[in-house]
């Protein structure tokens, strides 16, 4: 069975973070292990607490992963401290790990911070030249690339940008944009998007963790980079097609739409 490893904070009601990693690599038929960088208090309508982890317990926990099952894949999600990040870079190059893909969460749909200011340019100077992806959505992209984002001839500037200076390919999520969720991928110097029809279901909780996942899944099972991407936005079309509907904000989606005894 292939292996992935999540990096990531935890979202106690489910939706993102760690728990949408988990969900993901398992519905993919990929064995899922996990390092906490933070604790978050949250729920479909905020953020109201975040505990980070002691940097020396992070270590801990990646020492104990590599040193026994290696993975295929390894996801960054939700890393908020300058030191975390030092630690997860010196992990990573320590082992080799292969296939990693940063998301670089900043901050929450609903709008609370999850990344300190300081702690950019330690991700931009330490984790994207080792990514073999990374994964903005428009607003991040806009803070990664140093301008606004309003057009797609925009993203294609700004993927340009990310992946020329910092070495790593660039998935640009379009899902803020209003009536559209099409990608934009810069690889190797070229670009390519990936199309995808809006569904309209609000509860979008956590569909940003759940893509980097879903083709951390795919590439830890050989895929190439483009049909990774592919297979996951169908992934989360299909979840957001299945109509989840939990909680009184921005719920999550269901990850369980193939299984058909749901009561
Ligand atoms: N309503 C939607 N219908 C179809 N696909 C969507 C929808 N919303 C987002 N997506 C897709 O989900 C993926 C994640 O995109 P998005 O831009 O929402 O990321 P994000 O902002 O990082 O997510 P998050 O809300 O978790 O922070 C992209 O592939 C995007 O195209
Ligand atoms: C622990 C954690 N990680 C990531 C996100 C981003 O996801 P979203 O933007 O969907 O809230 C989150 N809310 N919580």
């Amino acid at each position: 069975m292939k292996t992935a490893l999540t990096i990531a904070g935890s979202d106690s009601c489910g939706g993102a973070g760690i728990q949408a990693d988990i969900k993901t690599m398992t519905m993919h038929g990929v064995y899922a292990m996990s390092a906490v960088t933070a604790l978050t208090a949250q729920n479909t309508t905020g953020v109201s607490g975040i505990m980070e982890v002691d940097p020396a317990f992070l270590e801990k926990q990646l020492e104990s992963i590599f040193t026994d099952i290696f993975p295929d894949a390894v996801k960054i999600g939700m890393v908020s401290g300058v030191e975390l990040i030092q630690v997860i870079a010196m992990i990573l190059k320590k082992y080799h790990a292969k296939n990693i893909i940063v998301d670089p969460v900043m901050v929450a749909t609903s709008g609370s911070k999850l990344l300190a200011d300081q702690a950019v340019e330690t991700l931009e100077k330490e984790l994207l030249p080792m990514a073999y992806l990374v994964t903005p959505n428009i607003p991040e992209a806009e803070i990664l690339a140093g301008m606004p984002i309003r057009t797609q001839e925009d993203m294609e500037k700004a993927a340009e940008y990310i992946g020329t200076k910092f070495g790593c390919n660039v998935l640009l999520k379009g899902g803020h944009q209003l009536n559209e969720a099409n990608d934009l991928l810069w690889k190797d110097g070229k670009i390519s998007w990936f199309y995808g029809e809006r569904i309209n279901n609000p509860n979008t909780h956590g569909t940003g963790c759940t893509l980097s996942s879903a083709i951390a899944s795919n590439l830890a099972k050989g895929y190439s980079l483009e049909i990774s991407i592919e297979k996951a936005k169908n992934y989360i079309s299909l979840a957001l097609a299945a109509m989840l509907d939990l909680g009184q904000g921005n719920g999550p989606m269901n990850h369980a739409f193939s299984i058909t005894d749901q009561k």
